[in-house]
């Protein structure tokens, strides 16, 4: 199962180990900030509280914001608390403990391939009762592509075919999974399916998609920020 926070290395010098704690301090607080986030967007889309009372908090939430504000980093600049690539991402709006959209998915690697359970909430809701399908996409986009990354090929998404074949419910424990099929020059062709962890023979969902590692040049441009990064 992976972990949002740091392994921690027994050989470690000492300042290593202060860098690893200030890590695993930031990453702790991330956590702790994205699970509270979860539950006041979870709260504001089920309320039914009056309207004063929503001013009130949209007031309060204003005035949260405005603590935040003053320490952006830059856009496309990976997070200090990353792994990139092919590591931790504490604000993926999939995986990330620190996003308030994620569910948050909580992957394992397979062999060629990997698996995923999280729960859906109502802010998830497609249907009434039951999830949005551009949500079931992006569980299955994400997976896919560490899908690849365990196959040695990481990519990003050229083509992504979904089948719906019944609904996905809210607040039930799901399990996703994805596998490589084949690699043809830098192309990945993976599959995915969603299930409940009640029931992981009926298969609610399934994906095929086409993934493409960019060639060194292409994937430079594509991220700046890695420009010096190795390989
Ligand atoms: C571990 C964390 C996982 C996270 C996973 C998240 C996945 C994502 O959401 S990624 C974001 C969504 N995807 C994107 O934004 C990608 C946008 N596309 C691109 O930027 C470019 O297409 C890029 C960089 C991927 C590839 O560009 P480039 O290196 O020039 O590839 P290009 O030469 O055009 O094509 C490579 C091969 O793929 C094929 N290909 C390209 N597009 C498609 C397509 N839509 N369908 C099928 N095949 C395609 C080409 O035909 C070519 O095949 P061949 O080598 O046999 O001729």
């Amino acid at each position: 199962m992976t972990s949002p926070l740091p392994h921690r290395s027994a050989t470690s010098t000492a300042p290593e180990r202060q860098d690893e704690e200030e890590l695993h301090q930031r990453r702790t607080a991330i956590t702790a900030l994205g699970h509270e986030l979860r539950a006041l967007v979870d709260a504001a889309v089920r309320t039914t509280a009056a309207p004063s009372t929503l001013n009130r908090v949209s007031d309060g939430v204003h005035r949260l914001t405005a603590q935040l504000i003053g320490h952006l980093r830059a856009r496309a600049e990976v997070p200090e608390v990353d792994e990139f690539p092919g590591g931790v991402r504490m604000y993926s709006p999939v995986t990330g403990p620190g996003s308030p959209l994620a569910p948050p998915l909580r992957v394992t690697r397979l062999d060629r391939g990997a698996t995923g359970t999280c729960v859906l909430g109502i802010t998830h809701e497609g249907p009434p009762g039951y999830g949005h399908g551009g949500i079931s996409a992006m569980l299955l986009d994400e997976l896919m592509g560490w899908a690849c990354a365990t196959a040695g090929m990481p990519g990003m998404t050229v083509s992504l075919q979904m089948r719906y074949h019944r609904p996905v419910p809210l607040e039930s424990p799901l399990r996703v999974l994805a596998h490589v099929t084949g690699t043809e020059g830098r192309k990945v062709y993976v599959t995915g399916s969603i299930a409940t962890e009640e029931d992981l023979s009926t298969v609610l969902v399934t994906a095929e998609g086409v993934f493409v590692s960019p060639d060194p040049e292409h994937a430079r441009a594509l991220f700046p920020s890695l420009r010096s990064a190795p390989g």
